[in-house]
């Protein structure tokens, strides 16, 4: 695993420009709105209370919804927490929740209402102005909804003589009320100022898709909003909740249509995140709150961009959402790099060789070499600190990835550290990523060396930004001295070296389980990719699942793929491999001439291609080739994939060659379990 790169914090996230009303007079629709507020429950973060409120801080936000439970096993009192939060800049937006308080017999309900005045004092203490009630689960409750409001009206009134306002919340597995249209009836026939509704995008959204209406409730009744996105899921709903739930744009849930209706309704309060996720629980709450800032973000990003028009009977939002430069288009993968030492360098470059790839150019200050053919560029490097090719400090590459028992092929150390990307305008792409709270990288740069912009992904890998189209900006290659190998021209190492290979197809990444959503959310938001492909299979062992995201015109492809929980003891202790695919228009050329320059060819089983024969029926001769040539084969409705692999290089990479018929969107991912036991079965041959 990469070391993990912490993120810098950001005190006042980008929000889009507030221009000057002008010479018009009325109220213009450019006139100054305060920005959007965001906030984060702790209930999203891991550690003490201390550490939750540090993390959000750390990673921007404006304000905390405070768990109950959170303050009661904290050490801190109420007031420190308070002043703790207030030394932080962070505002106590929320005390949440309280529980089972509506529609009960009147003995209950005096119980109820002393244990709310305790909790209002607590909240007085704290300095925290609206508490969240959830709709109740109690068994002594009844199906009652004037009890109900009668009830939270009495409450609201205990509240406003303390200045604190009570916010409504249908839990979507409430006894009697489960939906936000009946916690707004409620509300509305409770009638109080100081009560009002909590909306909570999961349930709402866990039990109907596509909602309508919430654009008509009234501002000054939406006293809070709670923001989660959860994969679809056939499970019980609490369970669901419980587990489940996402940054926004992480699940299935529509997430920036829900937001546009409520800030539609004029909502002016904090955008909260409230995710119960049983990984987030458990991992470092720095990253993880950087994580749930970026992705708040980028759903401003994406709700800004929902056109109001004036005729649609939708007002526009009365705060200000963040706007970061918008993502320029991007050409392709401009390089990859690997970093490699003694052990595996010649194993790495053995392999490119016989792929067709050209030695042709040696860097001009540091160990890295530059390899290509047909517009794939392999930059590897040799670099100890590693990511040192290009300008950087390479922390991404810093630390050792430890092969385990029975990796006898390739213990040297090889994996991907950077990836860079052809954008026509890099300066925007980074000033994009760094408003997406990207890490940017030092550069170092030596004499005559290309001044690329680059930032750290979570996962530690380097991502690049060079110039792509007719984007001006420093040329990479000419860090680079032709070793006169290839058909280099004046500007040293840009000409093509011709072969069979094409540009790079995609890039396969390994990632953490528990990195898995914030690398998809990163490289997602930062480069404007959407999701291709998305798969989980049964691996030799165990559960892999594999996302893939791409640009629209699939010039750019980044897989990510992991293990879903760590491995068993008993199983082989390998890095999960990641790879680099490279496109040919023919792929039985390929494999031939690779073959012939005398690469092995990863070897795919006969039972595999009996089954391709039951499953597909394909032309006797096609299946022998592929039989004869290990290649792998998959389709879907719009095309087909051909396909094969190298032996692992090193400790942790392969390289694969791919061919794309009509206009097939996967990556192949249905063939990694074949691919996984075969590496597999390799390295025991050389056991
Ligand atoms: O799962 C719960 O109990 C719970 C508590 C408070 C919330 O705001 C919520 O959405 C769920
Ligand atoms: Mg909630």
């Amino acid at each position: 695993m990469k070391p993990s790169t912490s993120s810098s914090p950001v005190s006042s996230p980008v929000t889009s420009p507030v221009t000057s009303p002008g010479t018009s007079s009325g109220p213009s629709p450019q006139a100054a709105r305060p920005r959007a507020r965001k906030g984060v429950a702790t209930v999203c973060l891991s550690g003490m209370l201390e550490d939750k409120l540090r993390a959000a801080a750390a990673a921007g936000f404006d304000g905390v919804e405070i768990f109950e439970n959170d303050l009661v096993v904290s050490a801190m009192s109420p007031e420190s927490v308070g002043a703790l939060c207030a030394d932080l800049g962070l505002s106590v937006d929320l005390y949440q929740p309280f529980r089972d308080f509506e529609a009960v017999p009147d003995a209950l309900h005096a119980a109820n209402l002393r244990r709310a005045e305790r909790k209002f004092d607590l909240m007085e203490r704290l300095g925290a102005d609206t508490v969240l009630v959830c709709s109740t689960l109690s068994p002594h409750a009844t199906d009652d909804d004037g009890l109900a409001a009668g009830q939270l009206r009495a409450l609201a009134e205990r509240a406003a003589a303390r200045g604190i306002r009570v916010a409504y919340e249908a839990l979507a597995w409430g006894r009697f009320v489960n939906s936000w249209e009946h916690s707004w009836q409620i509300v509305r026939r409770g009638d109080h100022p100081n009560l009002g509704l909590c909306l909570d995008s999961f349930h709402v959204l866990s039990r109907d898709p596509a909602p309508t209406g919430i654009d008509t409730v009234d501002a000054d009744k939406l006293f809070f909003l709670q923001l989660a996105d959860a994969p679809r899921l056939d499970m019980d709903v609490l369970q669901w909740s419980r587990h489940h739930r996402l940054f926004p744009g992480q699940g299935s849930f529509d997430l920036p249509g829900f937001l546009a209706q409520v800030l539609a309704a004029g909502y002016e309060g904090p955008l909260s995140l409230e995710v119960f996720n049983d990984i987030f629980r458990q991992t470092d709450p720095g990253p993880a709150a950087v994580d749930g800032m970026r992705s708040l973000v980028a759903l401003e990003e994406a709700v800004a961009g929902i056109e109001y028009e004036p005729s649609d009977g939708r007002a526009r939002p009365r705060i200000e959402l963040a706007a970061p430069p918008p993502a320029p288009e991007l050409l392709g993968h401009a390089f990859v790099e690997l970093t490699v030492d003694d052990e595996s360098a010649p194993q790495v470059s053995g392999a490119l060789t016989a792929l067709g790839f050209v030695h042709t150019g040696r860097h001009r200050s540091k160990p890295v070499e530059l390899w290509q053919q047909g517009g794939s560029n392999v930059v590897l490097n040799r670099d100890d600190r590693g990511g040192g090719s290009t300008g950087t400090d390479g922390q991404g590459a810093a630390g050792g990835v430890s092969a385990g028992a029975g990796t006898r092929t390739g213990t040297g150390r090889a994996e991907v550290v950077a990836l860079a990307v052809e954008s026509r305008d890099p300066e925007q792409s980074a000033r994009r990523a760094e408003a997406l709270l990207a890490t940017p990288l030092p550069r170092r740069r030596g004499p005559e060396e290309a001044e690329l912009t680059a930032v750290a992904a979570p996962d530690g890998t380097q991502l690049f930004f060079c110039p792509g189209g007719d984007a001006s900006g420093p040329d990479w290659r000419a860090d680079f001295v032709p070793t006169g190998t290839g058909t280099g021209t004046d500007h040293g190492t840009e000409g093509a070296v011709a072969g069979v290979l094409g540009r790079i197809d995609h890039v396969a990444l390994a990632q953490p389980n528990d990195q898995f959503a914030g690398s998809m959310t990163f490289y997602q938001s930062v480069l404007d990719l959407r999701e291709r492909d998305f798969a989980e299979y049964a691996a030799p062992f165990g559960l892999v699942r594999s996302r893939t995201v791409g640009n629209a015109s699939g010039e750019v492809r980044i897989a990510m793929h992991g293990a879903l929980l760590r491995r068993g003891g008993w199983a082989p202790s390998v890095p999960d491999p990641e790879h680099v695919a490279f496109a040919t228009d023919d792929v039985f050329a390929a494999a031939r001439n690779a073959r012939g320059r005398g690469l092995e060819i990863l070897p795919v089983t006969d039972n595999y291609y009996d089954d391709l024969d039951a499953r597909y029926a394909p032309e006797p001769a096609l299946l022998r080739d592929m039989r004869e040539l290990n290649i792998l084969y998959d389709r879907d409705e719009h095309g087909a994939f051909f396909h094969f692999c190298t032996g692992i290089l090193g400790s942790r990479v392969f390289f694969e060659v791919v061919q794309r018929v009509g206009d097939y969107r996967g990556d192949g991912a249905v063939n990694a379990p074949v691919r996984m036991a075969a590496h597999r079965q390799a390295r025991n041959r050389t056991d």
